[in-house]
């Protein structure tokens, strides 16, 4: 078995020494340019088109992420990139929802708090003890409810709070209100006092935290971007803000990054900012999950994780 490795910025011999320890029986080798021999699967990040091109007898292309938003764009302008038949995996957690939660109910624990308010009290080295903020007050929404924003908001749930989410089809996690669809967008907004987004970069969800959305949130209401910058109209957080509709934000992801020097965004006083590192790979983790699915595929069994080209993620 042959395996095709690429990524511009993992230390390749790690991911080769590793994988082989899990698949002794492959042959494990970094994609060079000008390398056209066989290959049974690609591990890719960012590809070069000419990596995967023409390559009908892969079983397997694995994305080294996961959002695959960025290799479903390279496919537009390339469809001959991933040969027809081919499926196409990404990670399905692989220690990122653990990531997430310490993401995530660290910073709504920071707000529920009120951190945010002690934090600028300080700056005017005021000694000023505010009312306590009540759970009941603080419903939680989580904007995309698969592996990740499920583990999010089960996590966020055992803290307390009142938890709802939102996806394409309801879910079934315990203690947490589900709403689906875009008829029911609305009920789920409306009461959200913290917005955590974790939906995946699609055309239907570009845009989607814009005036209109923020606008229906509880007053004083958080917003916390973990997905993609593309989900956020910027703009319309700095009005939101600046209105006093949203009180503050937390951001992992940006429309470009690295976040240009002069984007307003940095010199917000309620915003906060982190770079593109909310969850990140976990070798190790990784390399389990794609050894156990290649094992699945050569058992011609069904592995879960494969992307729906149809559905864009
Ligand atoms: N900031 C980071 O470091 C980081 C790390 C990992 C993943 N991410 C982002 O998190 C995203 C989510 O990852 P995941 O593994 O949980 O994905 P997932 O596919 O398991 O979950 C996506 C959820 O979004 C819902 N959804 C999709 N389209 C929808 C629509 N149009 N309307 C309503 N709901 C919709 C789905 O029903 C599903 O519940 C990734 O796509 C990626 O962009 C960011
Ligand atoms: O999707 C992911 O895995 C991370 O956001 C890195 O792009």
């Amino acid at each position: 078995m042959d395996i095709i490795f690429h990524h511009p910025t993992f230390n390749s011999q790690q991911w080769i020494e590793g994988l082989h320890q899990k698949l002794p029986e492959a042959t494990v080798r970094q994609w060079l340019p000008g390398d056209n021999q066989p290959a049974d699967y690609a591990l890719v990040w960012h590809p070069p088109v000419e990596m995967l091109s023409g390559r009908s007898t892969l079983k397997g292309v694995f994305a080294l992420g996961a959002g695959v938003d960025s290799i479903l764009s390279q496919l537009q302008k390339h469809p001959e990139m991933l040969p027809k038949g081919v499926p196409l995996f990404r990670l399905e957690d692989t220690g990122m929802a653990l990531q997430m939660q310490e993401y995530a109910v660290s910073q709504v624990l920071h707000w529920f708090r009120r951190f945010d308010d002690y934090q600028a009290l300080k700056q005017q080295a005021k000694w000023e003890p505010l009312e306590d903020y009540r759970r009941e007050d603080f419903t939680i929404g989580v904007l995309g409810a698969g592996v990740l924003g499920g583990k999010v908001a089960e996590s966020l749930a055992a803290w307390g709070f009142p938890v709802r989410c939102w996806s394409r089809s309801k879910k079934d996690y315990l203690g947490i209100t589900s709403y689906a669809g875009a008829e029911q967008l609305g009920q789920f907004l409306s009461g959200t006092r913290v917005l955590i987004n974790l939906l995946p970069n699609t055309p239907q969800t570009v845009g989607i935290i814009n005036s209109e959305l923020l606008n229906k949130l509880a007053d004083n209401s958080y917003v916390m971007n973990l997905a993609r910058g593309v989900h956020l109209v910027e703009d319309d957080l700095l009005a939101a803000l600046d209105s006093g509709k949203v009180k503050g934000a937390m951001l992992d992801v940006f429309a470009k990054e690295p976040l240009p020097q002069n984007s307003l965004l940095w010199k917000h006083p309620r915003i906060a900012i982190t770079p593109h590192l909310a969850a990140v790979t976990r070798p190790e983790e990784a390399m389990t999950y794609i050894a156990k699915t290649i094992r699945q595929i050569e058992n011609k069994e069904s592995p879960s994780g494969q992307v729906s080209l149809d559905n864009g993620y």
